[in-house]
């Protein structure tokens, strides 16, 4: 097994840890950059901003902005110019190598706003070239704090960028008065409970709370996967807004469900997010059956799955990382953090729900396990 998440390469060269923007049409990533550049942790980060079409602020950005900015303004590059992005971000590295541009330590890529995250994600864990020499640290997603709950009820990519975020930002937070009418960030909550949301005004944010969202804790470089699965959130099969987990004490306006919308529009009735658990351990064949026969039967309905897995022939726990059917490898981590070995993996997905699910977990795992006491 190798281990994708690491921080440098086999050769020893640095693997560069890329944060992906992205978010709805002027729910503010613009800002959020303009803003965060002008923090001094963030000097050493390239940015590469795809724009849709030839109008957008983000041209005035790159001319008022030093020489290591690169952009690429060319279209949308989820749907059309994949190729480009792997063009620019293989440049990227070919240029800093040979010193033409200042040796970024971070990469940034904002998405257009109509555009689903996914396929940007697949092209940074699959390219031969860019995944050796980058590393998804995590997505980082705008909602606007405003229109954020129309723009979900309106547009399936709105909740798609919500729930594969590793850091959900509102933001136009100064505009809102009083608590959120529509209680937009329990519904982030439902869609996504491992996410930070953070309240942001005016793209005003700490860039340490958005950056090193991954697997390994930023200063140690050991594995944090309390953090990371944040497993405890997943109490719960939340399904879109039929969530009552994190209510309050004592806030009974929210109680007896009479108040939920029931808007056929809600794309996110569809999401849901639970974690799944199995307690002996786990064959590692059957498991890699088990993925592959739920990628082929959902596929783009699995949009994120993190886990920590106890597995027959590795050494250490081992740790999952997928974003719809793609996979990072496995890495295998030193440790166990307690004496709790229980395999538990986390997933976001679209029209399905958790039974089926880890009912068919169990059977590939129970067959496998069979097989090995009969055989033994
Ligand atoms: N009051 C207020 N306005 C904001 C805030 N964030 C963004 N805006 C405004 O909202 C508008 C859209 O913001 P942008 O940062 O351009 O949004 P974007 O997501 O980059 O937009 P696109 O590139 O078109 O997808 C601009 O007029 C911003 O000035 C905020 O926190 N508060």
């Amino acid at each position: 097994m190798t281990d994708t998440q690491q921080t440098t390469t086999d050769d020893g060269q640095e693997r560069l840890p890329v944060s992906v923007l992205t978010g709805f049409l002027g729910s503010g990533k613009t800002t959020l950059l303009k803003a965060l550049l002008k923090h001094p942790d963030m000097d050493e980060t390239a940015v590469v901003i795809n724009e849709f079409g030839e109008v957008g602020l983000d041209h005035l950005l790159v001319e008022q902005s030093s020489e290591d900015m690169v952009v690429m303004d060319s279209g949308c590059l989820c749907c059309t110019i994949r190729g480009d992005l792997i063009e620019t971000l293989r440049n990227l590295i070919r240029r800093r190598w040979k010193g033409e541009i200042p040796p970024f330590k971070r990469l940034v890529i904002e998405t257009t706003g109509l555009a689903d995250p996914a396929p940007i994600l697949h092209t940074l864990m699959t390219d031969p070239v860019i995944s050796t020499r980058y590393r998804l640290d995590g997505v980082i997603t705008t909602v606007d704090a405003v229109n954020g709950a129309l723009q979900l009820d309106t547009n399936p990519e709105s909740v798609k960028q919500a729930a594969v975020a590793d850091r959900i930002l509102l933001t136009k937070t100064d505009m809102m008065q009083g608590p959120n009418p529509d209680r937009l960030d329990e519904r982030l909550r439902a869609l996504n409970p491992a996410a930070r949301i953070l309240a942001v005004s005016h793209g005003d944010v700490d860039p340490q709370v958005l950056f090193d969202a991954g697997l390994y804790d930023p200063a140690t470089k050991t594995p944090d996967v309390e953090r990371w699965l944040k497993e405890e959130a997943y109490a719960e099969d939340h399904q879109g807004h039929h969530h009552h987990g994190h209510h309050h004490h004592g806030d009974h306006h929210h109680d007896g469900g009479h108040d939920h919308h029931h808007d056929v529009n809600r794309h996110d009735d569809q999401i849901r997010s639970f974690c799944i658990s199995y307690g002996k351990p786990i064959d590692w064949d059957a498991f890699v059956e088990w993925i592959e026969a739920l990628i082929s039967v959902h596929g783009g309905n699995l949009l994120r799955i993190k886990g920590i897995l106890n597995v027959v022939q590795a050494d250490g726990p081992v740790a999952i990382h997928g974003v719809q059917h793609v996979f990072h490898p496995p890495a295998v981590l030193p440790g166990w953090a307690t004496d709790d070995h229980t395999s538990k993996i986390v997933m976001i997905t679209r029209s399905i729900s958790k039974q089926p699910v880890e009912e068919m977990l169990h059977a590939f795992l129970n067959a496998s396990a069979q097989d090995r006491e009969t055989a033994s």
